[in-house]
């Protein structure tokens, strides 16, 4: 019987996959899997009966991952699985932006059951004249699941659309419309367009990206869209250059004491993969992967360990290790069987930066005995039996 812990509320058609195998818990202090959104794992104790996290979402930054690495804890996101949901968001806040039309529903709101209103609104509306984003210029950071739809929309609404993505992916760049102008540089993006999305993971490259020498080099009014994480930010900078009128407007997903209520800051809840459609998506791509790994030890969509997939077992036993990428793993798992006369039909061994994964499977039944081996070598950080 395996044990999951969901930290957060997870859509009942990605629960409902679970057998009878498995049962949901409380407690993450003797838990064999976790399901999180965004709650934080930062500051809690990892139990030993923990093999994996799976986060039900794209972000990761809520996830200890390198602490989870070395305690041979799985962690798995779910790529795209909520991309349409903050594609969505995101066209629907240029808008939003363009039109000022946050501040004219607020300010209707303000005249509260005014007898008048019909006749003020047609005397007033002229202070909240927009824009049109036809023909205006977005740059999009990031072309990854979420970019790259966005890039596409916008271009369909007939704005012109700048990409920048040193990284991209070979999928990515697939899918992505020719239409869309490649930019080599950030400074690019930065200096040529009207609207800047961005759409990167918050990491130590990432983080205050925006600041006030990247505004310096904005077109005046510029509106940012930030949908990734607030750190990637400078709040007092954004501040600033809202105040100096080099920022016309600061959309964001992330509400933080620093940005709530500052004048030109549309703040939205966290939003973005809020909808039932991707909720659904995630939480049925998280307990796929869940289940494949901890039923047949299989990893896909790992940000700490490596793609590794041998299928089902057709063997007497299987074993899972997880363990450092150093040199002599290899030979010292499978001396340990060719000790005991073991024959090892088939196995698989890959490995991510620091980490590694290998699977065996063995002709004889795998026992505590042989786990209890295997974790004695240095190195090792989990074994798992899994037939
Ligand atoms: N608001 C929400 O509800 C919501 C939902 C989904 C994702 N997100 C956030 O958006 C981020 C992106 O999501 P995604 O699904 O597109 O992820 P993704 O991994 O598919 O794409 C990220 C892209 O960023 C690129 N990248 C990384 N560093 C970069 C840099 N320094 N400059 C330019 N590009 C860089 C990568 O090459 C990749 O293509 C997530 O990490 C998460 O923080 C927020
Ligand atoms: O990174 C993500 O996937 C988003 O920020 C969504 O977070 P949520 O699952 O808490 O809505």
């Amino acid at each position: 019987m395996f044990k999951i812990n969901c930290m957060n509320a997870i859509a009942n058609v990605g629960l409902d996959l679970f057998t009878d195998n498995y049962e949901l818990v409380d407690n993450f202090n003797d838990t064999n899997a976790v399901i999180v959104r965004s709650s934080s794992v930062h500051d809690l104790e990892l139990p030993p009966s923990l093999v994996a996290i799976a986060r039900a979402g794209a972000g990761v930054n809520n996830i200890p991952l390198d602490k989870c690495a070395e305690s041979g804890v799985v962690v798995f996101n779910t790529p795209g699985a909520n991309a349409n949901g903050v594609k969505e968001m995101v066209i629907a806040s240029l808008i939003i932006a363009a039109r000022n039309i946050v501040g004219g529903v607020n300010w209707v709101n303000s005249c509260g059951p005014d007898p008048e209103v019909a006749k003020l609104v047609e005397k007033k509306k002229s202070k909240f004249v927009g824009k049109e984003i036809k023909g205006r210029k977005l740059g999009v950071i990031g072309l990854g699941a979420v970019g790259v739809l966005v890039a596409n929309a916008a271009n369909k609404l007939d704005m012109e659309v700048y990409g920048y993505d040193p990284f991209i992916s070979v999928d990515a760049a697939w899918n992505l419309s020719k239409y869309i102008k490649h930019s080599k540089s950030l400074d690019e993006i930065f200096r040529e367009c009207d609207f800047i999305t961005v759409h990167v993971p918050s990491t130590d490259e990432t983080k205050g990206m925006f600041n006030n020498e990247t505004f310096e080099i904005m077109k005046d009014g510029v509106v940012i869209l930030n949908f990734s994480r607030d750190t990637l930010v400078r709040d007092e900078d954004m501040i600033e250059a809202l105040g100096s009128g080099k920022v016309g407007s600061y959309v964001t997903d992330f509400p933080n004491p620093m940005v709530c209520g500052v004048e030109g800051v549309i703040t939205i809840p966290h939003l973005g993969a809020s909808t039932s459609e991707s909720e659904d998506n995630c939480a049925v791509m998280a307990v796929r992967q869940l289940m494949d790994y901890l039923e047949n030890g299989n990893i896909r969509n790992s940000v700490n360990y490596p793609t590794c997939d041998m299928g089902v077992c057709m063997q007497i036993g299987r074993i899972a290790i997880n363990h450092k990428n150093i040199p002599n793993m290899l030979s010292q798992f499978t001396s340990t069987f060719a000790r005991e006369n073991i024959n090892i039909p088939d196995m698989i061994n890959k490995s991510k930066g620091q980490y590694g994964y290998t699977i065996l499977d063995i002709e004889a039944p795998a026992t505590p005995e042989f786990a209890q081996k295997l974790r004695e070598i240095d190195g090792v950080l989990k074994v798992r039996i899994i037939k």
